[in-house]
C-alpha cells in the first residue's frame, strides 16, 4: 500500500452517461433519458457527469451536451466534464458551454473506444494553443495519458492542470499475475504527476471490482469517470443503488 494514497481528499465519482445515449439512439422515442440518468446519479451522490460527444454522434449528441449544460446549472456542486479530441469537435462544446473540466483525448474520428493517451512532446505544439484557449474560457484542462512517469514533466510544461490516467491496462491486468507490476506503473506515474504539481483523474474500464485496489494504491486520484461498467450495473441494480455501491467502494478505499 502506498501511504500517499491517503494524502489527498477522497476521489470524486463522475458518471459517464455515453451508454445511456447509445441505447436511446436505437429508437426515436427519447428513452432512456440521458437527463434523467444524470439526475438520478447526482441525487444518489455522484459528484459529476461526464460525456464524450464523438464526431459520429454514435451516443452523446450535441443536443445532449446542450441539455446537460442547461440542466447542470441547477446543480452548482456537480462537475461537468466533457471529453474528446480538441482537434475535432470538442472545442465547439467548450466555447459554447464552458464546462468545469475538459479532457483532451487523442481519438481518431471513428475510434471504437479510447485506447491510448497523448504522446509528448510530439503532440505538444498542437495542444498548447487549445489548452490556452480552454483555460482562457475558465475551463480546467485534463490530458488523457498512458501511465508513463517520464511524460509528466512535459504535461506540466504544457500548462494542463490535470491528467486522466487511461486505466484500461490496469483493468485488463486486474486479477492476473501482471496486476501488481501494472499497478506499480500507475503509482509511479501518479507520484511523478503530483511531484510536478498536476492533479490526477482516472478512467476507462474501472468497475466495482477493480476500483478499490486502484484507489488504495494510486495516490492523489481526484476524480474517477466511470461509464460502461456503471451503466451496465445500473441496468441490473438501478441508478441509485449502483451509484451508492460505487461511493461505498470509494469510501472503503480510504477507510
Ligand atoms: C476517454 C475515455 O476514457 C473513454 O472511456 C470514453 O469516454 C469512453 O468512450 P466510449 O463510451 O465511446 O467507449
Ligand atoms: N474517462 C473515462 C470515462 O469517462 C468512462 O470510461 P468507461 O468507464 O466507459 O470505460
Amino acid at each position: 500500500m502506498n501511504p500517499l494514497a491517503h494524502a489527498g481528499a477522497r476521489c470524486a465519482l463522475s458518471v459517464n452517461v455515453n451508454k445511456v445515449a447509445l441505447l436511446r439512439n436505437t429508437r426515436h422515442l427519447g428513452i432512456p433519458s440521458v437527463l434523467r440518468a444524470a439526475e438520478q446519479c447526482l441525487l444518489a451522490g455522484a459528484q459529476g457527469i461526464t460525456v464524450h460527444p464523438r464526431p459520429d454522434a454514435r451516443h452523446i449528441r450535441a443536443s445532449d451536451v446542450d441539455d446537460l449544460a442547461a440542466f447542470l446549472k441547477d446543480w452548482p456542486q456537480a462537475e461537468f466534464n466533457i471529453e474528446g479530441n480538441p482537434t475535432q469537435n470538442l472545442m465547439d462544446f467548450v466555447r459554447r458551454h464552458r464546462p468545469h473540466q475538459v479532457t483532451f483525448v487523442p481519438d481518431s474520428e471513428d475510434q471504437f473506444t479510447s485506447d491510448h493517451g497523448w504522446t509528448l512532446p510530439q503532440d505538444a505544439e498542437r495542444l498548447k494553443p487549445l489548452i490556452q484557449e480552454a483555460q482562457d474560457l475558465g475551463v480546467r484542462v485534463s490530458l488523457f495519458m498512458d501511465p508513463n512517469p517520464a511524460a509528466m514533466a512535459a504535461v506540466a510544461e504544457l500548462g494542463a492542470e490535470r491528467i486522466e490516467l487511461y486505466t484500461e491496462t490496469f483493468a485488463s491486468a486486474f486479477g492476473t499475475e501482471r496486476q501488481d507490476a501494472v499497478l506499480a506503473g500507475f503509482t509511479a506515474t501518479a507520484e511523478a504527476a503530483l511531484k510536478v504539481g498536476l492533479g490526477l483523474n482516472a478512467g476507462h474500464d474501472l468497475n466495482r471490482d477493480n476500483l478499490s485496489l486502484f484507489l488504495r494504491h494510486v495516490p492523489g486520484v481526484q476524480e474517477a469517470s466511470i461509464g460502461h461498467a456503471l451503466i451496465a450495473d445500473a441496468l441490473e441494480l438501478g441508478y441509485a443503488e449502483t451509484v451508492r455501491a460505487y461511493l461505498r467502494v470509494i469510501a472503503t478505499a480510504y477507510a
